[in-house]
């Protein structure tokens, strides 16, 4: 069998962190471990959203036009341990999802590298790396990666977006 690829020495440490609701996202996620070997990290509100896709998007939206911030649960991240951060959203209405956002405004992501990524419902890439790129202004910002849906754990967007990052 052949052994995996060692990733540059720099890339070596990867933790992707990550908001799903429906498993899209997670499926993205988890086909980036599957590819480096990640830690993933789970973005979770401390109330959830509720389950059916016609509620969620209208609390969604009346949350964004109020300006609601959901608390988060807190992640036993230490940016200490990695060197590459992976940030992976759905889309929601047009945007990185707020949770997510938030997450990122909690955390100090210098000298990290960081790739970023969403998941859609058809929109494709939309307003959100534009979020990501204000909420990380001045951070070393690697390519952003958009798929519709799921993935499979050995995709090949996937794949090729890794590669062209230095993470495999
Ligand atoms: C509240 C809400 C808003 C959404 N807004 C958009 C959108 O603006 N554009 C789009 O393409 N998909 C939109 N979608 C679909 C999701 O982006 C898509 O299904 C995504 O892959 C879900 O990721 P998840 O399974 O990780 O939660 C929305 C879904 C929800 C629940």
């Amino acid at each position: 069998a052949e052994s995996p690829k060692q990733a540059p020495a720099d890339n070596r440490r990867i933790a992707v962190v990550y908001f799903t609701k429906t498993g899209n996202t997670k499926s993205l996620a988890e086909a980036v471990r599957h590819m480096t070997g990640a830690a993933l990290f789970r973005v979770e509100t401390v109330e959830p959203y509720p389950e059916s896709y016609g509620s969620a998007t209208e609390i969604v939206k009346d949350e964004l036009q109020r300006g609601v911030i959901r608390p988060i649960r807190p992640l036993a991240f230490n940016p200490d341990d990695y060197d590459v951060v992976v940030l992976a959203t759905p889309t929601w209405w047009h945007h990185a999802a707020m949770p997510l956002q938030t997450w990122i405004r909690s955390v100090d992501l210098s000298a990290k590298k960081i790739l970023t990524a969403n998941t859609h419902g058809g929109g494709g890439l939309m307003h959100t790396r534009e979020d990501f790129e204000a909420l990380l202004a001045g951070r070393r910002l690697g390519t952003h990666l958009t798929v519709y849906g799921a993935v499979r754990p050995q995709d090949a967007k996937v794949r090729s977006w890794l590669e062209e990052n230095g993470c495999l």
